[in-house]
């Protein structure tokens, strides 16, 4: 009995010692197990990442992973694997070069501002601020250091003539028809936005007279909420077919209301019109520059207007066209000096419409020679052609008013300013060619 015990007990002894074991091995083989798959897990990762094309890592980081893949790949994977590896490696080799080049094409930093304190520093809203005209002004009161609210609705705008802003804390850019009512704040608003080349506001007669007439009131009603002095961009227009000739501010102009022109001449007369009742009747601040023929860079090739037209058919060797004989006459400010006239005009205490423009005349087919001469080696001839309907006949400012109010007058010279503008459509022709394969010939407008 007591043998039989014993007996008993050594196999339970056994069994237990033996079930002991066991567990041991399972536990051993289990953290092995684990330990593996948490290995796998990592280089599955890291693999993940670069496979991705995610180079952010700093460079040293990068190629020690990189390494670390190679060897365990080297270790445990097949040559399909190392294949994806080197596959993955040349994409990310891609867009390392795509990155480059984009960076390229982005400005680098901007350019210069200056610090204004909180009291000097104003908020001033362009409207057309993307414009020919409103960006060059955007430009002066950017590095003047101001806050500055550009609104565009991009009918004849652009953004490329204020990309060099964007991201800046000092700029703003609003994509809006000022057709409908804007709520914002400011201290001053420049309003600049309306088709301004002939062919462009021809073509949308009801839009141009919308945008001076109701874009105008919506102006003019925000200048009164906020309290903001407004400076309105008239134009020479209003003088229509002048008898006067120069003309002066106090000139009241020959404008036919129903021709192709009026949608602009009475859209801007209207806008004169409305900002004097609003100053008047509403206590508004207002400022109205008459702006006369305006040339520089910035003007789109296909713009429509003499200088554009010109100098874009001169460099390529193209026919000059005159519309009718050519003995109209214009008057061509560049485009840095009328910004410097519609600062002064905004700062100074005049509240009467104020005539900025060029007084150096030319006949028309003098100005088709100005430019072919200015072209090295422009092999153009110059054709007239049929005249424009309703086209002035002779234009050119009196700007006796800017002289003594303003201490205004133009500094840069046709010849100069034409230079200018000539490098500008040079690079903008081989851009156009060489990017978008668009030439001007595509879009040239005719109104013959
Ligand atoms: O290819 C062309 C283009 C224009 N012209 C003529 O050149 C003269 C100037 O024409 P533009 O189209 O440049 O400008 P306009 O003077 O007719 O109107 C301008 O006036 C002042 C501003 O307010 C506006 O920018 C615009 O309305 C006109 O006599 C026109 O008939 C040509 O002979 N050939």
């Amino acid at each position: 009995m007591l043998r039989q015990t014993l007996k008993f007990r050594k196999t339970i002894s056994f069994l237990c010692v033996l079930s002991l074991l066991i567990l041991i091995y399972l536990i051993i083989t289990k953290s092995n197990s684990e330990h593996g798959r948490t290995h796998y897990k990592i280089a599955e990762e890291k693999r993940d990442i670069t496979f991705r094309g995610f180079n952010i890592f700093p460079k040293d980081e990068y190629n020690n992973i990189n390494k670390m893949n190679l060897q365990s790949s080297n270790e445990v994977t097949s040559d399909d694997t190392k294949h994806e590896l080197a596959e993955a490696k040349n994409r990310i080799q891609e867009l390392e070069k795509k990155i480059a080049i984009l960076e390229g094409r982005m400005p680098q930093k901007y350019p210069e501002v200056k610090f204004l304190g909180y009291k000097e520093r104003r908020r001033i809203l362009v409207t057309g601020g993307a414009g020919f005209v409103g960006s060059h002004l955007v430009d002066i009161l950017m590095m003047k250091g101001h806050e500055v609210i550009v609104v565009d609705n991009f009918f004849t705008g652009r953004k490329r003539n204020v990309e060099h802003w964007f991201g800046h804390r000092n700029f703003e850019m609003i994509h809006h028809d000022i057709v409908n009512p804007l709520y914002v704040e400011a201290d001053e608003i420049y309003h600049l936005a309306s088709p301004a080349s002939p062919p462009h506001y021809m073509q949308n007669p009801v839009k141009t007279i919308k945008t001076n007439t109701l874009g105008t009131i919506n102006m003019l009603g925000l200048a009164r909420r906020v309290g903001a002095r407004i400076l309105i961009a008239s134009t020479s227009e209003v003088y229509g077919d002048p008898l006067v000739h120069p003309q002066p501010e106090s000139y009241w102009g020959h404008v036919n209301p129903i021709g192709p022109r009026a949608c602009y001449d009475e859209g801007k007369r209207v806008a004169e019109t409305l900002a004097y009742s609003y100053a008047k009747q509403e206590k508004v601040d207002v400022r109205v520059a008459r702006i006369f023929n305006t040339y520089g860079p910035r003007m789109h090739v296909s713009d429509g207007r003499v200088v554009s037209n010109f100098i874009m058919q001169a460099l390529q060797n193209l026919t000059i066209t005159v519309y009718g004989n050519g003995k109209q006459t214009r008057s061509f400010c560049y485009v840095s000096d009328l910004v410097d006239g519609l600062l002064g005009l905004m700062a100074s205490s005049y509240t009467l419409p104020v005539n900025i423009g060029n007084p150096v005349e030319h006949t028309i087919e003098e100005f088709a020679m100005i430019i072919k001469n200015l072209v090295p080696g422009c092999r153009s001839t110059v054709a007239t052609g049929a005249a424009v309907e309703d086209d002035p006949q002779r234009r050119r400012p009196d700007i006796a008013v800017a002289e003594a109010h303003l201490h205004w007058k133009p500094k840069v010279s046709l010849q100069e300013g034409l230079q200018r503008t000539i490098d500008y459509f040079k690079e903008e022709l081989s851009r156009t060619t060489l990017y978008n394969n668009q030439t001007y010939v595509d879009m040239k407008v005719n109104h013959h």
